[in-house]
């Protein structure tokens, strides 16, 4: 028996592949339709095999630069938008002609991160995707550039490819970039080495990696390494390769970075906390509170806030700041913006007697808390 963490790979039944701006693009800026098709041709073979390949793929701003009327790569991200919306289509219609040669049909999702994660959203997504994989044709995801610039600033593919993964709950993601897999100092430095295996990501915390990326990449590893972090976190192991090796990395070849999955799954409701794209405010803990919400257990009570700002409902995601101003976690928060005022400060027994039942739970549960650590909040903040 193959007991090489790599064999994850080929037993794999369900793969994510995303391939990044980086990989697509000639160095005019414009699609490169060999390295589309190249890919194509290795994913076709492992759907064929009896495999299932989800694609995430960027690109299209680089396929909307003919039909803008441009010769290279806009920076602005009014322009890059626009090149998406325009590109969107010819790069679903270039992926559909290289599969359809091998008898492979393919579907458009346009996804943002939040679809794949908030609740409301996630189901439908998993179910349309659950019913496209069983027609036997390979999704094409890529960001819905039209609504979100996140994506386009951050390199966010990266990160909806691993909420994708758990969305379909992948055996395995690949990520195709142009640098064969995570090296122990950016590449371009001399004596760079690549890092074969990464049972823990903690081991790799002191890695030099920079944000930046390639000229038309967007996130650089820092974003790599974020959307390695939910998908070990979702129980998904990942391979992070060049391009060029997606057929090595398939079959479980020593190629790029192999990064093991976590034994313990974090939820739906969890990833979403710690990954949804926007907080909609803020909590301000005093330093009792802050100590005890990291300590871990202990869930948000109304004593222990000293402000909030923003306009949320109840259900939707905030940040818990501490009285030096960093964020300590993010929480699903019980109350809406208007109720909260008139309640801090109080303990639950002097609310209860007050305003009744009801008005003494908590601000957030600990179920619904998890520290600043298990978001990533900087390293994606610190992208190009
Ligand atoms: N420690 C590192 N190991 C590997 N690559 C790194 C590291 N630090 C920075 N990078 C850079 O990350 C880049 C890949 O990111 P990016 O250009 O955003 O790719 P893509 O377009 O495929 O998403 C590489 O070209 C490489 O220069
Ligand atoms: N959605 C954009 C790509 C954004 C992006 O994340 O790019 P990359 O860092 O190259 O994966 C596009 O299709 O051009």
């Amino acid at each position: 028996m193959n007991t090489s963490p790599r064999s994850a790979l080929p037993a794999a039944h369900r793969v994510v592949v995303k391939i990044g701006s980086s990989s697509l693009t000639r160095p005019d800026g414009h699609l490169d339709v060999v390295a589309l098709r190249a890919l194509v041709d290795v994913l076709a073979e492992r759907r064929r095999a009896g495999g299932e390949v989800v694609l995430v793929t960027s690109g299209a701003v680089a396929a909307g630069i003919g039909p803008a009327g441009l010769v290279s790569r806009p920076r602005d991200l009014a322009t890059m938008q626009a090149c998406a919306m325009l590109g969107q289509g010819q790069l679903v219609a270039r992926y559909t002609e290289a599969f359809a040669e091998h008898g492979i049909g393919v579907g458009q999702a346009l996804l943002t991160a939040e679809d794949t994660v908030r609740r409301a959203r996630y189901r439908n997504a998993q179910r349309s995707l659950d019913k496209l994989l069983a027609l036997g044709v390979v999704p094409v995801v890529n960001e819905n550039d039209a609504v979100t610039v996140d994506e386009l600033r951050f390199g966010d593919n990266d990160r909806l490819a691993a909420l994708v993964s758990h969305l379909v709950r992948a055996d395995a993601m690949v990520l195709l970039t142009d640098v064969d897999g995570l090296h122990d100092a950016p590449p371009s430095r001399p004596g760079a080495r690549r890092i074969p295996l990464v049972t823990d990501l903690a081991d790799v915390a002191g890695v030099e990696v920079t944000g930046r990326g390639s000229s038309v990449g967007t996130g650089g590893m820092v974003t790599k390494l974020e959307s390695v972090r939910i998908a070990a976190s979702a129980g998904v192991p990942v391979v992070l390769t060049a391009a060029g090796n997606v057929r090595a990395a398939l079959a479980g070849e020593d190629v790029g970075t192999f990064f093991a999955a976590e034994a313990k799954k974090e939820t739906t409701r969890r990833l979403w906390i710690a990954h949804a794209a926007r907080t909609a405010g803020r909590l301000h803990l005093d330093a009792g509170a802050a100590h005890a919400v990291l300590g871990g257990r202990a869930s948000l009570l109304p004593a222990g806030i000293t402000r909030v700002e923003g306009a949320f409902d109840a259900g939707d995601p905030v940040e818990l700041v501490a009285p030096d101003g960093g964020v300590v976690a993010r929480g699903l928060v019980a109350y809406d913006a208007a109720e909260l005022p008139g309640l801090l400060g109080r303990s639950t027994f002097e609310l209860r007697d007050d305003l009744g039942e009801g008005y003494d739970r908590e601000v957030v549960h600990r179920d619904d808390l998890v520290l600043d650590g298990r978001t990533g909040l900087s390293s994606s903040a610190s992208a190009s």
